[in-house]
């Protein structure tokens, strides 16, 4: 097991925003889903050793997250949620300045793993404009760079596709996908179509508990015989849409077509519908399961 947490538990003030938190990771990309507010930042906060706790307990590779502190920062590499840059270095310059901050003080060596992070964002073209001329995407894509510099073997990143467009967010699973075969690698996301492509195990949490962990597929059956499609006249959208965990809606003619989760049947233009990991992740943060 590479990453163990027992009992955790934070508290901001009186306010707790981690409630007896039990998860074992192994190597390969571990999925943290939760709407907002759910305490998916805290956790990664205190896994990268910057926020402390009052209960439990964390072993990352058989270090202990808080005596041992010193040998989990050298096998980590962490994108906080919200992550500035210093915008007079290049794209380049600060990549370098990483690398030897992380000890990659082999000049050549520092070079091979800078070029090849930049190719992985696809910042090659823009790695000698200053950061202050970056988009949002690039930023981010930058945010990622920096985590995966120095080869560490426990990457934690906070939404790392947040603001990328499709292609690079495809390029970005492509790159977890190889880095995934032998790194421990933690991804929060609100975007369930990054978790179900590339991650095989995820953790659903939600008002800082964990209400589902386990192999992705099954999160799915979170949602068995509780999913359903259902047609309505337009006149009834907002009665529906009190009524029931919508899923999403659509028109088509005079109807709307829901894709709801409900325990019971709904009356009327029904039918089952074979769920998929969003309806699972639904249907455990509504607590509507079967
Ligand atoms: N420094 C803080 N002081 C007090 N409360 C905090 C602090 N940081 C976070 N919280 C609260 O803890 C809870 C969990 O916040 P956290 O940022 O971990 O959620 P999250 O799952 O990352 O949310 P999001 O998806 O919106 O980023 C929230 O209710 C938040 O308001």
């Amino acid at each position: 097991m590479s990453i163990k947490i027992e009992g955790l538990q934070k508290s901001y003030r009186s306010f707790q925003a981690l409630k007896n938190i039990n998860l074992q990771i192994e190597t390969g990309l571990f999925g943290l889903l939760g709407p907002n507010g759910a305490g998916k930042s805290t956790l990664m906060k205190i896994l990268s050793t910057i926020l402390p706790f009052q209960e439990g307990k964390v072993s990352i590779y058989g270090h202990d997250l808080v005596s041992e502190g010193d040998k989990v920062r050298q096998l980590l590499g962490y994108l906080p949620q919200h992550f500035n840059v210093p915008s007079q270095f290049t794209g380049r310059e600060f990549l370098h300045y990483v690398a030897s901050l992380k000890g990659v003080s082999n000049l050549q060596e520092r070079k091979n793993q800078v070029e090849k992070t930049l190719e992985d964002v696809n910042l090659i073209e823009q790695a000698n404009k200053k950061i202050k001329g970056y988009s949002g995407g690039m930023k981010r894509r930058l945010g990622v760079a920096q985590a995966l510099i120095g080869n560490p073997k426990f990457i934690i990143l906070d939404e790392p596709t947040a603001g990328l467009d499709p292609s690079e967010r495809i390029r970005f699973r492509n790159v977890m996908e190889r880095l995934s075969k032998d790194h421990s690698i933690i991804l929060s996301t609100h975007i369930i179509n990054d978790i179900e492509s590339s991650c095989k195990n995820v953790a659903v949490i939600h008002r800082g508990e964990v209400l589902f962990q386990g192999f992705t597929e099954l999160l799915a059956d979170k949602a068995k015989n509780v999913a359903w499609e259902l047609s309505v006249p337009f006149s009834q959208y907002d009665k529906i849409e009190k009524e029931y965990v919508i899923i999403s809606s659509r028109k088509e003619k005079d109807q709307a077509v829901f894709r709801i989760i409900s325990k019971e049947q709904p009356q009327g233009n029904v039918r089952p519908v074979q769920p998929t990991v969003e309806d699972g992740y639904m249907a455990v943060i509504s607590r509507v399961m079967s």
